[in-house]
């Protein structure tokens, strides 16, 4: 499979008065056209894997890296100004809550329509036309209704749609999704879930998926990393991840609450000291 992104010993630190806190230690791992998973316990370092990639971590936080390679091109060192075009046209990025990614005093046509225009030149006509076109390819149907709307008319999964639109605009190779549908009620979920399954295939894009949702990612994705501490503990085929061989993995899949047996007590995830300090596991194709 083609590599897209390379990542070479990642650290994400943060100096704080008690000393430096490195909160991803490590990491290495690499992305093809496929669908990878990132899952972990709250505070494992997922989101800041995925920000990081972008250099989307605010100052005091420090980034280092061997490299952060798209195409065999060192993102570590790239100006401000070619990072936002990477951010723009190479590597998108899809958050949680999409009520604060909208501006809500424009309506949400003029977003996408400023969106569209700001990477392809187009007269206001032609990028009214796309606009409608890109929320159709996310499963909007009265997509010239939703144009005139303001963010506040929109439910949740719409919302999120309308940002995957958005952020689908100027074509990406590789899109990053942090708990994209854990805002969202199951039904929707499956929605957004579908649309990111469809543009993956159709486009050959690569697609990060951060979630701590393990059943949901062993259904979504091909591969998945499994996080803690910082560090890579696992790495496996989604498809396999309940054969998982890690004592934190097994505790995270036995602590989850199952419908088809019932269980009085869910199983207490205990943490061995010992998994901190073992090196982090290479995620490479
Ligand atoms: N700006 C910051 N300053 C200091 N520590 C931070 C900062 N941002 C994140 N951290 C810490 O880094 C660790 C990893 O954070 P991260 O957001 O990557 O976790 P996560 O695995 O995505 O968890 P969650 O599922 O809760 O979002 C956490 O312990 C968090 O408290």
């Amino acid at each position: 499979m083609t590599t897209l992104l390379d990542v070479d010993n990642l650290w994400v630190k943060f100096p704080t008065r008690s000393g430096v806190f490195d909160a991803v230690r490590g990491v290495s791992f690499s992305l093809g056209r496929e669908r990878l998973g990132i899952v972990g316990e709250s505070g494992s370092g997922k989101s800041l894997t995925g920000r990081a990639i972008l250099q989307l971590i605010r100052p005091p936080g420090i980034v280092e890296a061997g490299h952060i390679n798209l195409h065999g091109e060192n993102l570590l060192a790239k100006s401000a100004q070619e990072i936002r075009t990477v951010r723009g046209e190479k590597i998108s990025m899809v958050m949680q809550d999409p009520k604060f990614s909208l501006n809500p005093v424009m309506r949400v046509g003029d977003q996408i329509i400023e969106a569209y225009r700001l990477h392809a030149k187009a007269s206001k006509a032609e990028a009214y036309q796309k606009s409608v076109e890109m929320l159709e390819a996310v499963s909007i149907r009265d997509a010239e209704r939703v144009m005139k709307a303001y963010p506040h008319e929109m439910s949740g999964g719409m919302g999120q749609r309308i940002m995957i639109a958005m952020m689908l605009i100027p074509n990406p190779e590789i899109l990053i999704a942090d708990e994209p549908t854990s805002a969202l009620d199951v039904s929707v979920q499956g929605q957004v879930l579908s649309i990111m399954d469809k543009l993956v295939k159709d486009r050959g894009m690569g697609l990060i998926f951060i979630s701590h949702d393990l059943n949901l990612v062993s259904q979504f994705c091909d591969r998945v990393l499994i996080m803690y501490a910082g560090r890579i503990v696992e790495v496996c085929q989604a498809d396999k991840l309940h054969e998982a061989k890690h004592p934190y993995t097994k505790g995270l899949l036995g602590s989850l609450p199952r419908f088809e047996s019932p269980r009085d007590r869910l199983q207490v995830l205990t943490r061995d000291p010992a998994w901190r300090e073992a090196p982090s596991v290479e995620g490479r194709l």
